[in-house]
């Protein structure tokens, strides 16, 4: 059985969410959504917004999904859904810090590479 980390698509006035990993240290500057893994017994949805609750300090409303599994190794796959914000300010709990990318700065940080194809899928279907 495949891992499964689930990453949030947060939007608002057209900009995209994305967080800078703190850790492990090969990992440690890279941009990713927020999210994480999947504890066992826990729906993905669930999982998502525990997690952006536990990193952010903030009350998500999950919306579509975007793609199906974005396969991130030979055990683990990564699962992506756009989310508001319906409580809350984002705070970097667990995070080096955080950006909000306007559509012409999609492209500016350091995704990593698991989340790159994913990224794509949000600009090509013009998400923000
Ligand atoms: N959260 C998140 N993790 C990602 C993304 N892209 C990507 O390759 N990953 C990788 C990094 C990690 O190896 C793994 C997620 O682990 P994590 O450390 O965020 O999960 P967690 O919060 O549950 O952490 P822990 O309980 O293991 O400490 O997936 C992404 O966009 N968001």
């Amino acid at each position: 059985m495949d891992l499964v980390v689930v990453g949030a698509a947060i939007i608002a006035d057209g900009r995209l969410l994305t967080a800078q990993r703190a850790e492990p240290p090969h990992m440690a500057g890279g941009w990713e959504l927020p999210g994480g893994k999947v504890d066992p017994g826990e729906s993905d949805e669930d999982a998502l917004v525990r997690e952006c609750a536990e990193e952010l300090a903030v009350k998500v409303r999950l919306g579509r999904r975007i793609g199906t599994d974005w396969r991130l190794s030979d055990k683990a796959v990564l699962r992506v859904w756009t989310a508001e914000i319906v409580e809350g300010t984002p705070q970097p709990l667990e995070h080096l810090a955080l950006r909000w990318l306007t559509p012409h700065e999609l492209y500016d940080v350091d995704w990593l590479p698991g989340d790159r194809p994913v990224i794509d899928a949000i600009a090509d279907a013009h998400l923000i």
